[in-house]
Formats: structure tokens, sequence, C-alpha cells
């Protein structure tokens, strides 16, 4: 396994958008300076134009209604763990995302890797700066990296589980998982005194097969098929799931990748930490050949995190979408 770990502050993405959008105002301030700094409107570099606002006076509550939640404790009952696969299957279908609860991760691991988090982002920029390291067993990592040691057994497990939900074996792949290749980021948003007019995070999909996301308060919305955004209500202790890129490759398109977007809120400073898993940097994900078929031709070129992260380097990501780039007929 290899695990790179990122601290994110999603204003630097942000402020890539603005400046893709146009908007390269030079006085650009670090949000976190600016809500120490107790601002009570949102400076114009962050404003997005009104068809890229977040739609929060309606996102009720009933938004958030019939979204998925998975119990894990299921799998080890044989009858239902059959139930479960089928819940899988509905809810990867459906929504390309969904809830986990009881999955075998203590709540201490997960309050443990948020306060970390959140001791983190309160030190100084210097401070911060002499904490990069490599070395997640480190004393200074321990927590986040047991976190991320559980959240990798963690993907191995749901890895089998939607793989048995297409039918495939439940080891399919399974050495190259474990090798896989896993990028985690914390993300602090800070509380922002006008929500309606800004994101923390643009509309995306993730590029692995799986990220699975751990939030302190509400923000994360997710797309439904019928493009609705819809929020995705924080469960103690529980766990987002969302497929990635490379898992509607590997599905040959049975399973959608979830475009998810990050909403900011007006009281609270929000962290998440989202963990990606997805195969070694070079190893190229290939659609199954077992979904492909007559009534399924093959869909998708072979990709490999590596091809990924050159599009990135090289593409206007707000006008392009990676997994279009992979469409064999788009
Ligand atoms: O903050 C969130 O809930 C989403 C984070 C996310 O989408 C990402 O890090 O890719
Ligand atoms: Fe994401």
């Amino acid at each position: 396994m290899s695990i790179t770990l990122e601290v994110e502050e999603p204003e630097k993405h942000q402020k890539k958008v603005m400046e893709k959008m146009g908007n390269s105002d030079s006085s650009f301030t670090n949000a976190m300076e600016l809500a120490q700094m107790g601002i009570s409107s949102v400076p114009n570099c962050y404003i997005l134009p009104p068809e890229h606002r977040p739609n929060i006076s309606q996102n009720l509550p009933s938004s958030t209604a019939d979204l998925p939640v998975i119990d894990l404790s299921m799998l080890e009952n044989s009858i239902l763990r059959e139930l479960l696969i089928k819940q899988v299957s509905f809810a990867c279908k459906e929504f390309g995302f969904f809830q986990v609860i009881n999955h075998g991760i203590p709540l201490s691991v997960i309050s443990d890797a948020v306060d970390t988090a959140a001791e983190f982002f309160d030190l100084p920029k210097e401070s911060k700066m002499h904490l990069a390291s490599n070395n997640i067993h480190e004393p200074v990592r321990k927590k986040m990296g047991d976190y991320a040691e559980a959240v990798h057994m963690l993907n191995v497990k749901l890895m089998e589980v939607i793989f048995e939900s297409l039918g495939l074996r439940a080891d399919y792949l399974q050495k190259d998982i474990e090798q896989g290749f896993q990028v985690m980021t914390a993300n602090c948003y800070p509380a922002c005194p006008e929500p309606n007019l800004a994101l923390g995070l643009p509309p995306h999909s993730d590029y692995g097969f799986l990220t699975i996301i751990l939030q302190t308060h509400n923000g994360l919305e997710i797309m439904d098929f019928n493009k609705n955004w819809r929020s995705v209500p924080v469960i103690l202790g529980g766990l987002v799931v969302q497929l990635g890129d490379q898992m509607e490759v590997l599905s040959n398109g049975r399973y959608k990748s979830a475009v998810h977007q990050a909403t900011l809120n007006p009281v609270k400073r929000r962290l998440s930490i989202a963990s990606i898993h997805s195969l070694a940097l070079e190893k190229k994900v290939q659609p199954a050949q077992e979904l492909v078929n007559e009534q399924h031709p093959l869909s998708y070129k072979g990709t490999s995190f590596r091809d990924f992260l050159d599009f990135l380097s090289s593409n206007d990501i707000l006008h392009l979408k990676y997994i279009d780039t992979l469409r064999k007929n788009p």
C-alpha cells in the first residue's frame, strides 16, 4: 500500500477556479486568514457567477431523506449478506454513493483523526510547514496514520462487496487493490458569512475506485442522476463512500462516478478527510472482460492514476471532465 497525505485549504483550489473563470483578483487573501479577521461579507474573488452558486435555501431536509445508508454488520450473516449486496448494487446504480455504518473503524480512531486535522489547521503557517513529511508513522502523524490504515482495510472490504454486486468474484484484482495507492486530503472550510455566494469545492468526480469521506458538519452534496444536488447528512461514526472514475471504467459504465461539491456554512468551520483509493500509480484499469458483451460493448479506454495526473496538469478541468476523455462513444 502506498499512502500520500495532503492537507488542503480549499480556497487554493477555489483561487485556481476563479482565475480560470476570468476573475484574477490580485488581492486574493487566504480564506482562513479572512475568517480570523471576522469578515461579514464574501470578498469578490470568492463570489461565483449566479449559475455556479449553491442553492442552499432550497436544500430542505427532505433532499437527504432517501440517501442510502448501508449497515456493514450485515456482512456477517449469510442471508443478510445477500440483501446487503442488493442494497449496494442499488445505491451504486442510483447514486454512485452510499454511507456506511458498523464498518468496524472505532469511533475513537475517527475522532482522533478529526482532532489531529483540527489541531493542524489551528497552527500558524510556519509551524505547519515544519510538519511536512512523507512518513505516516512519525509520532505527530500517528493518529492520522492509524485512521489511514483502518480506512485502507475498509476499502478492501468495500471493493469485495461492490465487485460481488457487479457479478464479479469478490477477490477480483485483490492483490492489486491491497497494493494500491491511497491519497488522503484533509480539507478545512472556514465559516462563511454568505454561503449562498461561494462554494468550498466546485463540482467534480474523484479519480480512484472509491473515496471514503469523513465530514464534521453537513456540507457535502452529491448530484443524483436527475441532476439534483442532495445534501449528505452527517451520521455520527458513519462514513461516506463515493464511486470514482476508475470504478466507472472497470464496471464498463454499469456504475457511474459520483459528482459532488462542498458547500459552506455561516456558523461553523467544517473539516473533511477524503481518502481516495486507486490501483498503483502506473497500473492501468480496464473495463472487466466479464462486463463486456453484445449488449454492453467496450465503452472506456484503460487508464492509470498517472494518466489522470498528466491530464490534470495540462487541461482546463472546469470545462473538460477526465471521465469524458475515456468514453469511447461520448
Ligand atoms: O469536503 C468534502 O466533503 C468533499 C471533499 C472532496 O470532494 C475531495 O477532497 O475530493
Ligand atoms: Fe472529491
